[in-house]
């Protein structure tokens, strides 16, 4: 099947489902006539406004790892497919920050950049998430995220240098087309950053510990329809349990549990005091409160799994088959308290979706 052919049945195939759920079928035949047109014409077609907003929903809608879906319909989408240089990528991108961070009071939101096959000037954003800590590697130990090392390394090579401390913003790193990617600096304004400290326990403090409030994904693409973006950034809000059973938790991450336990007084000495439970329900209780007190949306894992059940009944009733990866779904601590927990879930893949690709370095 040549790709032209194989790009149109994609596109029919999302015509046809977003039209229909918008309540436009009397415009699909038209629409498909224009669009075999446009990609006989150049190979490729070109989405309308509406049609990127829905596809991007609709991406949200499909991604099985996501506990957060129940909210897809509310999904913020900007359209920045006119940004040409890296100037102008780093200039949305800073907008976005803005924008979805809201003063703590964050938007589901999604920049989108022109997609993949106006080849001549891909735009590419070399950042995992716009928000994330560098790394660093020492002969004695490590500074910093130690998932930010490599990235780090790229970053000092293309002329940034930080003050080496464990939360240096990293700056963005944008290139188009062939060009050496360019970095940029994060506006320290537009930055919330929410330092953790537990209700009960006022030795938490000693810890400095900290994180940075909006989660932005800018290394996925996201294919609607056969035609593919290979930037566009996209933030919610956090699950508690990312920052406080992962990211500061994780032994190949900021490693916190026996600091943790030590502040507790907690003996680390028997697994079978079940000291690291202990530790991992604080940390995650105190990153909750945290984030609670600075006015900064977050959802603990329990909430976000109640609302994922709505989601899926919500799905049921619109008569359509709820997929998951259940892998992902479940949370990283108590996960048998919620229900997902207790069942199976069709992991096929739909598009529009969310997908990986390549690292450009
Ligand atoms: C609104 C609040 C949201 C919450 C609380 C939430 C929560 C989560 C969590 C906890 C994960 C697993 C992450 C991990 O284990 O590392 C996840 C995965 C994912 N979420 Fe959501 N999410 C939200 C919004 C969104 C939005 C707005 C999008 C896209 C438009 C999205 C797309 C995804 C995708 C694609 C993955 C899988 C990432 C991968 O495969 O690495 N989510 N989400
Ligand atoms: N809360 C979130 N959590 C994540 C969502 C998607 C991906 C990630 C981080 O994924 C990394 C790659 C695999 N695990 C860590 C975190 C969101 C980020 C953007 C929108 S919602």
């Amino acid at each position: 099947m040549t790709d032209t052919y194989d790009l149109f049945l994609k596109a029919k195939e999302f015509i046809q489902i977003s039209y229909h759920e918008l309540g436009k079928e009397e415009e699909i035949e038209e629409r498909l006539l224009s669009i075999k047109q446009e990609i006989e014409e150049s190979g490729q077609y070109v989405h309308t406004g509406i049609e990127l907003e829905y596809g991007a929903k609709l991406a949200w809608r499909n991604s099985n790892r996501c506990i957060g879906r129940l909210f897809w319909q509310s999904l913020h989408v900007m359209d920045e497919r006119g940004a040409e240089t890296e100037e102008e990528v780093a200039e949305a991108l800073i907008r976005h920050i803005e924008y979805a961070s809201n003063g703590g009071k964050i938007r589901p939101s999604i920049t989108i950049f022109k997609s993949k096959d106006k080849e001549k000037h891909r735009i590419r954003i070399w950042n995992h998430q716009l928000l994330r800590y560098a790394g660093y590697k020492f002969d004695e130990g490590y500074r910093g995220d130690p998932a930010s090392i490599e990235f780090t390394e790229v970053c000092r090579e293309l002329g940034w240098e930080g003050p080496y401390t464990d939360y240096d913003m990293l700056p963005l790193v944008v290139s188009a087309g062939e060009n050496r990617p360019k970095w940029f600096p994060i506006p320290e304004d537009r930055i919330i950053e929410v330092p953790i400290v537990h209700p009960e326990i006022p030795a938490f403090q000693d810890l400095f510990l900290k994180w940075y409030g909006v989660p932005i994904i800018s290394d996925m693409s996201l294919e609607i329809g056969g035609i593919v973006y290979g930037a566009a950034p996209f933030n919610g809000w956090y699950m508690g349990t990312e920052i406080g059973a992962r990211n500061l938790a994780d032994e190949e991450r900021y490693n916190m549990l026996p600091k943790v336990a030590s502040i507790m007084g907690l003996k680390t000495d028997l697994n079978s005091s079940l000291w690291k439970d202990r530790a991992l329900v604080e940390l995650n209780a105190a990153v909750l409160y945290s984030f609670k007190e600075a006015g900064v949306s977050i959802v603990d894992h329990h909430t976000a799994a109640a609302q994922f059940k709505r989601f899926e009944e919500r799905e049921e009733s619109s008569g359509r088959d709820v997929t998951g990866d259940w892998a992902w779904l479940i949370p990283p601590i108590s996960p048998a308290a919620t229900h997902i927990f207790h069942k199976n879930y069709n992991n096929e893949i739909k598009t529009p979706n969310y997908f990986y690709q390549k690292k450009p370095y």
